[in-house]
C-alpha cells in the first residue's frame, strides 16, 4: 500500500566502503571488472520524499555547497527511473566525489523511499545499474562481495563487530581519471571462498593480504591520500588503513568504538580541514 497522502518517507543513505578493491580485467566497452568486499557505515546522507505534482530536489546539510542542484543529480535520475513525481530533500553529509559512494547511496535511498511512497516495485537490476556501477550494491546496503562491473553481488553475512574512522583530506577525485591511471588491469581476484571473519582482528588479517588496486593511481593524482592513510595507520588501535573506492576517502579499521572515537577526535584536531567521522560497520 502507498504511504498516506502528505506523509514523508525518509531513508538513510549510508557511506559505502570498499574494504578491498581488486581490478581484475576490462570489458570491451571499457568498464573494469572488479572483486571488492563492500561494507556500509552508520554515517551517511538522508533522503526524504513527499508526494508532489512535479519532481524537485532541495539539498541541505554540511556538504550541500559542494553539490549545486542540477538536473543530472543522481537522486533526480533515480526518481525519473521510478517515474514518481515527488518533492525530495537531500541532507548531504558525505563529501562529494570521495570514493564512499555518496551519489550512489543517495540514488539507492531515493529508489527505496520512492518505492515506499508510491507502492511501486523497484526498477530491475539492469535499470538500477544504468544509474551507476555502485548503485546496485548501495541498494543492498549490507556487506557484500561485489564482482562483474558492480552487478554480481554475493552477501557476506558473517562480518564481525568493527568500527571505522573515515578521513577525507578535502581533495575531490574523479573516478574515470583513476581508472585511466591504472598501471595494470589484470590483477588477481580475492580468494574464491572468503575465510571466516568473526572478529575485527581476523578481518584485518585477511584484509592485509588483499588490496585496493586503485590506490596507487589515486595517490598519483592526489598526494594527500598518502598523508591520510599514514595518519590513520598511526592512531592507537588502528588495525589497518586503506583508501576506499577511487579515493580520496580512506578508512581505518578498529575493534572497538572507544578507540575509533578517540582516533577520530585526534585526527580532526590535527587536521581541522579534513572531513573525519567515526562509524560502526553495519553487519
Ligand atoms: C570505483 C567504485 O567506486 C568501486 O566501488 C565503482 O566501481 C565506481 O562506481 P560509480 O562511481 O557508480 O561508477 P559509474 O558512475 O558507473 O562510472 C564512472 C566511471 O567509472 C568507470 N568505471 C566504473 C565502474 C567500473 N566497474 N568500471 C569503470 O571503468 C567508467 O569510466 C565510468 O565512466
Ligand atoms: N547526490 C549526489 N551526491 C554526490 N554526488 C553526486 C550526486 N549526484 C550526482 N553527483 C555527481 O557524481 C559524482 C561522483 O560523486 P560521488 O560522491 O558519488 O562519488 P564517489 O564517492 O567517488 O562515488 P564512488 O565511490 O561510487 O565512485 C560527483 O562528481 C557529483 O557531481
Amino acid at each position: 500500500m502507498a504511504t498516506e497522502p502528505g506523509a514523508d518517507c525518509t531513508e538513510f543513505a549510508p557511506a559505502k566502503i570498499n574494504l578491498t578493491l581488486h581490478v581484475t580485467g576490462q570489458r570491451a566497452d571499457g568498464y573494469h571488472l572488479l572483486d571488492s568486499l563492500v561494507v556500509f557505515a552508520d554515517v551517511g546522507d538522508q533522503i526524504t520524499v513527499r508526494a508532489a505534482d512535479s519532481l524537485r530536489l532541495e539539498i541541505s546539510g554540511p556538504q550541500a555547497a559542494a553539490l549545486p542542484p542540477s538536473d543530472d543529480n543522481l537522486v533526480l535520475r533515480a526518481a525519473r527511473l521510478m517515474g514518481v513525481p515527488a518533492a525530495i530533500t537531500l541532507e548531504k553529509r558525505l563529501p562529494v566525489a570521495s570514493g564512499i559512494g555518496g551519489g550512489s547511496a543517495d540514488a539507492a535511498a531515493a529508489l527505496r523511499a520512492l518505492a515506499r511512497l508510491s507502492a511501486r516495485p523497484l526498477p530491475t537490476e539492469a535499470e538500477v545499474l544504468t544509474l551507476g556501477a555502485d548503485v546496485p550494491v548501495c541498494l543492498k546496503g549490507r556487506p557484500v562481495r561485489m564482482q562483474g562491473v558492480g552487478e554480481v553481488l554475493t552477501p557476506v553475512p558473517d562480518m564481525p563487530k568493527a568500527w571505522l574512522v573515515l578521513a577525507n583530506p578535502g581533495v575531490a577525485v574523479a573516478t574515470p581519471a583513476v581508472f585511466r591511471g591504472l598501471s595494470r588491469k589484470d590483477n588477481p581476484p580475492m580468494p574464491a571462498a572468503l575465510p571466516a571473519l568473526r572478529t575485527a582482528e581476523a578481518l584485518a588479517a585477511f584484509l592485509h593480504g588483499q588490496r585496493n588496486d586503485m590506490e596507487a593511481a589515486a595517490l598519483a593524482l592526489a598526494p594527500p591520500i598518502g598523508t591520510t592513510t599514514a595518519a590513520l595507520g598511526a592512531q592507537t588501535g588502528c588495525l589497518l588503513a586503506r583508501m576506499s573506492g577511487s579515493g580520496a576517502t580512506c578508512f581505518g579499521l578498529f575493534a572497538d568504538a572507544a578507540s575509533a572515537q578517540t582516533a577520530a577526535r585526534a585526527l580532526q584536531s590535527a587536521q581541522p580541514g579534513w572531513w573525519v567521522a567515526a562509524a560502526r560497520l553495519l553487519s
